[in-house]
C-alpha cells in the first residue's frame, strides 16, 4: 500500500542485496522507521518481539531468515538450526512453520552451492504469492462488501467491524481482512470501520487506524468491549477479521478477543466473515480449540502500555499495582459454528470441512 504517497511493501530485498528491509511495526503509529536484517537472529528477534507480526508476515520473514542464515554458512547443520530458530519464534501461525517447510523441502535436497540463490529466490517468490493471494482475496471479498451495501438499501456508510489488525501490515502487501476494505472504499463504496484497539499490544489501535488513516478509510477507534453494544444498536452490518491458524473444519485461531466478538455478532445476527488465505490453513488440524497452541507472550504486554507524551517523547508506563500477576494469552479460537464464511483467494466458502474442500480439493486430498 502506499505510505506518504508511495507504494510500500512491509518488507523488502535491500537495492545492495545484502539484507531484508522491514518496516519495524513496534514503532507505530507515532513514527514510521525502517530497519535492515542481515542475519538468522536479527530475523528471529524481529519476528519475536514483533517489529514485524501477522501470520502471513512472520511467513515471509522466516523465508527470508532462512536465506540470511544460509549466506553466513549453508551446511545442512547451519539449515537445520536457522529452521529451529526461526520455528521457535512464535507457536501459532502456522504461515510460520508452513514457509519453513517450504524452504526446508526445497533446500534440503540441493547441493550445498546452489542453496544461497535457491532461498533468496523462494523467498521473494513467497512474497509475491502473499502479494498475490491477498489481492484475489480482496476481490471476492469485495463481492460480500457490496451485498452488504445493497441489502442496507445503500443508505448511509457501511459499517464494518475489525479486531486486531489483518490489514496490509499483517501481510506482505494488501491485507488480508482489509483488503476487501480498500477495495471497496478505492471503488468509491462509503465503508466505515469500527477498529477494536485490541488489548493488550493494541495492534487496532496502532497499525489498523494508522494504515486505513494513510489509506482515508474512515475509521474510529473503539475499546475491545464496545463492539457488542454497537451490535445490539444496529451500528455494525458485518465484521471481517484476519486468522493465523484456520482448520481443516473452519475453526479460526486469531488475536485474543476475536471469538468474544463472534459470539456478540451470532447473538445480533451480524454476519461474521474471516479472511483466509490458503496457507493460513492448517489441513493436518480438526478441532481448533483442543489443537492449536495459543501463545503465552510476557505479562509486561498486559501490565504496561506504551504511548507518545504531550512533549512528543514515547514512554511505558505500568497500569496495574507492583506485583499483581498478570496472564497475557496472545490468541483464541473460534468455533465453525460462529463463522458465517470463509474468504479465500479461490472464492468464499462455508466454514467446515466440506466448504474448505470445494476450494482446495487437491490440498484436502493431500491430508486426507
Ligand atoms: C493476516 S494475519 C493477522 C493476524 O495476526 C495478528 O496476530 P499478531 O499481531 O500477534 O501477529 C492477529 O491475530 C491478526 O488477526
Amino acid at each position: 500500500m502506499k505510505v506518504h504517497g508511495k507504494p510500500t511493501r512491509t518488507l523488502w530485498l535491500e537495492p545492495d542485496g545484502q539484507a531484508v528491509g522491514i518496516i519495524d511495526q513496534t514503532r507505530l503509529p507515532h513514527a514510521f522507521v525502517t530497519a535492515r536484517l542481515t542475519t538468522l537472529d536479527e530475523a528471529a528477534h524481529a519476528i519475536r518481539a514483533m517489529q514485524v507480526r501477522g501470520a502471513p508476515l512472520i511467513g515471509a520473514t522466516a523465508a527470508y531468515g532462512v536465506w540470511l542464515a544460509l549466506r553466513a554458512d549453508a551446511s545442512d547443520a547451519a539449515l537445520a538450526r536457522a529452521l529451529a530458530v526461526l520455528g521457535d519464534t512464535r507457536p501459532t501461525a502456522i504461515n510460520l512453520h508452513w514457509a519453513l517447510d517450504e524452504m526446508r523441502r526445497l533446500l534440503a535436497p540441493l547441493a550445498v552451492s546452489e542453496r544461497v540463490a535457491a532461498a533468496q529466490r523462494r523467498a521473494a517468490e513467497l512474497c509475491d504469492e502473499d502479494v498475490a493471494i491477498n489481492r484475489a482475496l480482496g476481490g471476492h471479498g469485495l463481492k460480500l462488501l457490496e451485498a452488504a451495501w445493497e441489502r442496507k438499501g445503500k443508505r448511509g456508510r457501511l459499517e464494518v467491524l475489525t479486531h486486531c489488525n489483518a490489514g496490509w501490515l499483517a501481510t506482505v502487501d494488501w491485507g488480508t481482512a482489509l483488503s476487501p476494505v480498500y477495495l471497496a472504499h478505492d471503488a468509491g463504496l462509503p465503508v466505515h470501520v469500527w477498529v477494536d484497539e485490541t488489548r493488550p499490544r493494541n495492534q487496532g489501535a496502532s497499525l489498523t487506524a494508522w494504515e486505513l488513516g494513510q489509506h482515508g478509510v474512515p475509521h474510529t477507534v473503539i475499546a475491545d468491549n464496545v463492539g457488542g453494544h454497537l451490535m445490539q444498536h444496529g451500528r455494525v452490518d458485518l465484521c471481517i477479521v484476519g486468522t493465523d491458524r484456520t482448520t481443516a473444519h473452519g475453526d479460526v485461531a486469531n488475536k485474543i478477543g476475536t471469538y468474544l466478538k463472534a459470539l456478540a455478532a451470532r447473538d445480533n445476527g451480524v454476519p461474521f466473515y474471516v479472511a483466509l488465505p490458503s496457507p493460513t490453513i492448517d489441513w493436518s488440524l480438526r478441532d481448533g480449540v483442543k489443537e492449536i497452541p495459543i501463545e503465552q507472550r510476557d505479562g509486561t504486554e498486559v501490565s504496561d502500555i506504551t504511548g507518545r507524551l504531550s512533549s512528543g517523547d514515547i514512554a511505558t508506563v505500568r497500569v496495574t499495582p507492583q506485583g499483581s500477576p498478570t496472564a497475557n494469552y496472545g490468541f483464541d479460537v473460534t468455533p465453525a459454528r460462529l463463522v458465517t464464511a470463509l474468504i479465500t483467494e479461490r472464492g468464499v466458502c462455508a466454514a467446515s470441512e466440506e466448504g474448505l474442500r470445494s476450494l482446495f480439493p487437491e490440498r484436502a486430498r493431500r491430508h486426507a
